[in-house]
Parts: C-alpha cells; sequence; structure tokens
C-alpha cells in the first residue's frame, strides 16, 4: 500500500540509507587500514576495552534513551563486522 505520505517518509530513509552506507564504507575502509596497523605491530584484532569505550561514549550521545539498546546493538555489528575485515 502506498500513500502520499508513506512515499515522503520513504524517500526520506532512503537519504539517511544512502548517507549511512557512505559512512559505513568510509569506516570499514578505516578500520582495514586498523587491521594492516596491527598486524605490522603484532596486536590482536580484538580490542575489548576501545569497544566499551566506543559504545560508552555513543550511548552518552544518545538524545532519546528508548533508542539506546538498538543503537548499541547496531554499533555492536558494526565493530564485530570490522573485526572480519581486519
Ligand atoms: C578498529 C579496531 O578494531 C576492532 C574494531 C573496533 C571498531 O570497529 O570500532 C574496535 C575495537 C576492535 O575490537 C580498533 O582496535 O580500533
Amino acid at each position: 500500500m502506498e500513500t502520499p505520505k508513506l512515499n515522503a517518509l520513504r524517500d526520506q530513509i532512503n537519504d539517511i540509507d544512502e548517507k549511512m552506507l557512505q559512512l559505513l564504507e568510509q569506516r570499514f575502509a578505516i578500520v582495514k587500514e586498523v587491521g594492516m596497523v596491527k598486524q605490522a605491530a603484532n596486536l590482536p584484532v580484538k580490542d575489548e576495552a576501545r569497544e566499551q569505550a566506543v559504545l560508552t561514549r555513543l550511548r552518552g550521545q544518545v538524545t532519546d534513551p528508548s533508542l539506546k539498546p538498538a543503537i548499541q546493538a547496531i554499533f555492536q555489528t558494526i565493530m564485530d563486522e570490522a573485526k572480519k575485515l581486519e
């Protein structure tokens, strides 16, 4: 089913998805560089302390508290995928 309002909202979602896609591609490109730096320095891929710091910092910036679990899960998934690329 489509209505003008639904279409307009989905257009907004499409725009946001495209921006997120670009940012994710940028993030994963940097992650690959991090992987090379770690490999050269004989460091392990996973850094639990860094992951917790990332999650804590971002959780502190979420304006709507009801979104915190979703945001945490999304960023944990991003970091899990990042580790596969390193
Ligand atoms: C990118 C890194 O490697 C891993 C991935 C992280 C991430 O995607 O933010 C964070 C910590 C590491 O487990 C890093 O150490 O900075």
